[in-house]
Parts: structure tokens; sequence; C-alpha cells
């Protein structure tokens, strides 16, 4: 089953073309990843499918419904962890998790999250007194509380230390074990490559190669998805 059907997605900023014809599917219980240099347009593609931003041409289609028009109803059904996200510096961490929960029909339980995500300890904090790494913590907790079919999660691991970084990894694991589908957008290719069943490399809008880290790296000859990248980074140049 499809989860995700992106078909020659066109999304301009002005006189910036930020997508210039993406095209890809996702399966369901797929770990996706996007991958590629600053500005290549991988942030736009996610937001055209959480119905943030309404692509200029093409077709996006997630769990069959259109994001620009379905969103509401998408939004039951979906989580997601963008960049620089903010929440209100006084709400605390227990109680955003329990607010985030109540937006759901059929939410997970949010005191089991609080403790997956190592986040009882500070329960009672507020969220503009936490280190970036508890911050990106409790973003990624949220993504995750209403027990979505589909989460986007940008930037995973930036700003996590090596031991909250590999716990993510776990606990995105366990996430693929239990069907769930996911679109990471990494600059880290380890994790990509440990995490992604499959890996699309944008470069100025486009992909540019599109495959699971082993095809991508027998492609170029490589022997890690990191030397893969750069060898298709490099070319595209
Ligand atoms: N709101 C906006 N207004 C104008 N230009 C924008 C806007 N958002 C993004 N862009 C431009 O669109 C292009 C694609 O940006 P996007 O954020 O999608 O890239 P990205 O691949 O996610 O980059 P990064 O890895 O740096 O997060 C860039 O040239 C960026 O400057």
């Amino acid at each position: 089953m499809t989860a995700i059907e992106v078909k020659d997605l066109h999304k301009r900023y002005g006189e910036t073309l930020a997508v210039d014809g993406v095209s890809f599917t996702v399966a369901a219980g797929e770990t996706f990843g996007l991958v590629g240099r600053n500005g290549a347009g991988k942030t736009t593609t996610v937001e055209c499918l959480l119905g943030l931003r309404r692509p200029d041409s093409g077709t996006v289609r997630v769990l069959g419904l259109d994001p620009a028009r379905q969103r509401r109803t998408l939004a039951q059904r979906t989580g997601a962890q963008l960049q620089e996200s903010a929440l209100p510096a006084r709400l605390r961490v227990g109680e955003a998790l329990r607010l985030f929960a109540a937006f759901y029909r059929r939410p997970a339980d949010w005191r089991r999250v609080m403790e997956q995500w190592d986040l009882e300890p500070m329960r009672d904090k507020a969220f503009g007194d936490l280190s970036g790494g508890q911050k990106q913590r409790l973003q990624l907790a949220l993504a995750l509380v209403g027990d979505p079919e589909v989460v986007v999660l940008d930037e995973l691991t930036t700003g996590l230390d090596p031991v909250a970084r590999r716990d993510t990894w776990t606990l995105i694991g366990d996430l693929k074990a239990s069907g769930t589908t996911a679109v990471l957008v990494s600059h880290f290719m380890d994790e990509a490559e440990v995490l992604c069943d499959r890996v699309a490399v944008f470069d100025r809008g486009r992909i540019i190669a599109m495959g699971t880290p082993q095809e991508l790296i027998q492609q170029t000859g490589t022997n890690s998805l990191d030397q893969a990248y750069i060898a298709l980074a490099r070319a595209a140049r």
C-alpha cells in the first residue's frame, strides 16, 4: 500500500524555484529519507506533505488525502517535528504532551511517550528553560504522541548529544517495527544509512538519486552512504 505519493511537485518563492519537479512514493511502513545540501528543497517538500504549503503544481497525496485541501483530517493521522518550531516559553513539558495528545482522537498514552523520550525528569520544567537537545526530544515526543500513521521528522537528531542520538535511533527503530510510515530529513548520512529503507538525494529542487542506501553505495562504487552522497552531490555540480 502506498502511504505517500508525490508527482511532479513544483514550488516557487518569488524568483527562487525551491522544488522543481519532484516525484516519489513511500510505501506504508517505509522509512524514507530526504537528504541534500542546504536549500535543496527538502523542507519545502515536507511542508507540502503536511499541507503547510500549497504546491504551485503537481500532485501530493498522503494516506490518499490532498494535504492542501484536507489538512485538518490529515492532521489527525500524521505527526510532525519541524525545524525551529517553538512552544510558549512557560508551557511545561508534561502540559505540552497532555495538550498535544488532546488534539488527537486516538492518541498514544502521553505519560508513556514522556518516559520513552526520557522526559519524565523534566516534566515540570518550562519549555523556555530546556536545553536545545531537551527541546528537540520534546518536539520528537510531540510528533509521536498522537500515535500517527505517518510522521515527518525534519532534522531528527540535530543538536542531540551522541547518547541521545543513539537512543533516538533505537526509538525510530521501534517506530518502524510498529508499522509507522516515516519521512526523515537529515544531514547525517550515518543516520540515514542505518534508519532509512530508501533515500532520495535532493539537489537544487530536484531528486538526483533515489534508492536503498545499499543501491546508492553500489551505484557510486563507494563504501558508505556518506561517501555515496558526496560522490552524487559532486557529480551534480
Ligand atoms: N518562505 C520562503 N521564502 C522565500 N524563499 C524560501 C522560503 N523558504 C525557503 N525558501 C528558499 O527555497 C529554497 C529551498 O529551501 P528549503 O528550506 O526547502 O531547503 P532545505 O533543503 O530544507 O534546506 P536546509 O537543509 O538548509 O534546511 C532555498 O533557496 C530557500 O532559500
